[in-house]
């Protein structure tokens, strides 16, 4: 199975890190913006809805007040139509309130009326807001209509009264809702800022002000803003308005009138700058973000490096440079310092336990000469050197007699002492063995046949010669062969030296023989 690396943790880690963090900075601060805009739009919303609720009842209030102060003028003038008509022709130029300015006797005959171009003067129009003002007897701002000449229209109108307090008929004054008027001029001003836009409602839900001037006189039905509005409450909301348009609306009702306005903005056309906020911000920050990953690939390199050195270099153990490589290994920071000396100190330990088994193996615990063993590999290994070297096989004579008259403590002994006698006489290279029981060899590397008979002749001389730890002297039978020379095969040049041995002792022991081949 494929394990993921350190590195590739540590650059995953960092990543998601990075990754996660960003998303939802970027995220927290989108929301905060966000909220923010949103409540600043409604507030905005609000605050302009409020203040041209209260200029639209102010300009009705002095429309009001125009046609009050022309309304006390006129009862003397009645009788006087050519005056009747230079007021409602001053009062339609002068204030511009208007679209049009009638006087109307109280059977609903228009005595006066500007424009001139009308040509209304002595008609008789039947309209909602002519019988309605004929009817109350009041000052009256009618609810919008359909007047008889067609036009949709808000009628604003003062009672006429004589000084004895008889009904004259009223003045009063049109405001075509569908063409240009003072409420456009007032409400228009500033309507339509970045998708922001007003419109007027009356008590009915009827549009008397929308900027699609096709919309003006149609009721609008299921707007959380107009419900709230007609029923005389300000304030702000989101909403999904009658054409499925989530909108951020502030509105404010009329006190003159059961009118309200409702200001509002499309919340998409709010969130826009937003959302272009956010994209410069991904795009300001991705080349640092590019190089953060570079750096932080760069930084799991380092950190990996010593751990993946290490678990390599651990894995050749047993290769002679381990140790030096692994020291070589830069372990800049502490888990990866004592992953190092635990790994050196662990390899100390095994390669120690491996010599001394290595000696435990090759070496005879009673002589501390090399055992068979050893003696085997080393003759193996000047084989595979194509090293000549000589044998020599040697014996105790009646050994088994020194043991049964000294006991086997002396015997071992004797063991001791001839493997010193060994050792004294050998150069460094050669090597001193104890093949078995009381049998013995010499293998003298670079060794010539005579030479090693010469050896062996000097070694039985001074064994025969001196004292051993018996008290006296011990024999040796040796026997003595070559490689190549005796035999082609390490076994095969050990057999010829045995054999040469055993020819000794057939010949009477105390004495040096050399293999059968050699003669
Ligand atoms: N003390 C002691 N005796 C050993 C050891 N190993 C073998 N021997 C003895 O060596 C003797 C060898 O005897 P044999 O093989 O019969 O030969 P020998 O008596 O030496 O006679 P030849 O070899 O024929 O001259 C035996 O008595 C073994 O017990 C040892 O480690 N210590």
């Amino acid at each position: 199975m494929i394990k993921i690396t350190l590195r590739q943790l540590i650059l995953l880690l960092a990543l998601s890190m990075a990754l996660l963090t960003l998303g939802y900075t970027l995220y927290a601060s989108y929301q905060t913006q966000r909220d923010l805009l949103m409540q600043l739009e409604l507030e905005n919303n609000y605050a302009y809805a409020t203040k041209l609720a209260s200029s639209t009842d102010n300009f009705l209030a002095a429309a009001q007040q125009q046609l009050a102060f022309s309304a006390n003028l006129l009862p003397p003038l009645m009788a006087h139509p050519a005056s009747l008509v230079a007021e409602t022709e001053r009062l339609k130029r002068q204030t511009n309130s208007f679209n049009s300015v009638v006087v109307i006797r109280p059977d609903g005959r228009i005595l006066a009326s500007s424009p001139a171009a009308l040509h209304l003067t002595g008609t008789r129009l039947d309209s909602a807001g002519f019988r309605e003002a004929l009817a109350k007897r009041k000052p009256l701002i009618s609810p919008p209509y359909i007047a008889s000449t067609g036009r949709l229209v808000i009628f604003i109108s003062h009672p006429l009264f004589a000084r004895n307090g008889r009904y004259l008929g009223y003045l009063g004054g049109t405001i075509y809702l569908h063409e240009q008027n003072i409420l456009q001029s007032l409400l228009g001003e500033n309507h339509y800022r970045d998708g922001s836009y007003l419109y007027v409602v009356d008590n009915k839900r009827r549009l008397i002000y929308h900027r699609d001037t096709a919309r003006i006189g149609t009721v609008v039905n299921g707007n959380p803003a107009i419900e709230a509005v007609i029923a005389g409450r300000a304030g702000s909301q989101r909403l999904i308005n009658s054409r499925h348009v989530d909108m951020l609306a502030g509105y404010a009702p009329m006190h003159l009138t059961q009118w309200g306005i409702v200001a509002q903005r499309p919340t998409a056309d709010t969130l826009d700058g937003l959302n272009a906020l956010m994209l410069s911000i991904i795009r300001h920050a991705a080349p640092f973000f590019l190089l953060s990953v570079l750096g932080v690939w760069w930084i799991s390199r380092v950190i990996a490096q010593p751990l993946s050195r290490l678990a390599a270099t651990a894995r050749d153990w047993d290769s002679p440079a381990a140790t030096e490589e692994i020291n070589q290994v830069r372990a800049w920071y502490d888990e990866a310092d004592k992953l190092k000396r635990a790994v050196l100190a662990g390899l100390g330990r095994i390669n120690q336990k491996l010599g001394r088994l290595n000696v435990e193996n090759v070496t005879d615990e009673l002589t501390g000469l090399i055992n068979r063993r050893g003696m085997q590999a080393t003759l193996a290994q000047w084989q595979a050197e194509l090293r000549p070297f000589a044998v020599i096989a040697m014996d105790i004579d009646h050994f088994k007699w020194v043991n049964d008259r000294h006991g086997h403590d002396v015997g071992d002994l004797v063991l001791q002492y001839l493997a010193r006698q060994m050792c004294e006489g050998s150069r460094s290279d050669d090597q001193v063995c104890r093949s078995g029981g009381e049998e013995f060899c010499m293998l003298l590397p670079g060794c010539s046949l005579d030479m090693a008979i010469q050896i062996a002749e000097r070694l039985r001389e001074r064994i025969a010669a001196t004292n051993c730890p018996t008290g006296e002297p011990v024999t040796l039978s040796l026997g003595v062969a070559h490689w190549p020379g005796s035999a082609g095969t390490v076994t095969a040049v050990l057999k010829a030296a045995d054999e040469a041995l055993y020819l000794a002792k057939h010949n009477g022991r105390n004495r040096v023989e050399m293999a059968a081949t050699e003669k």
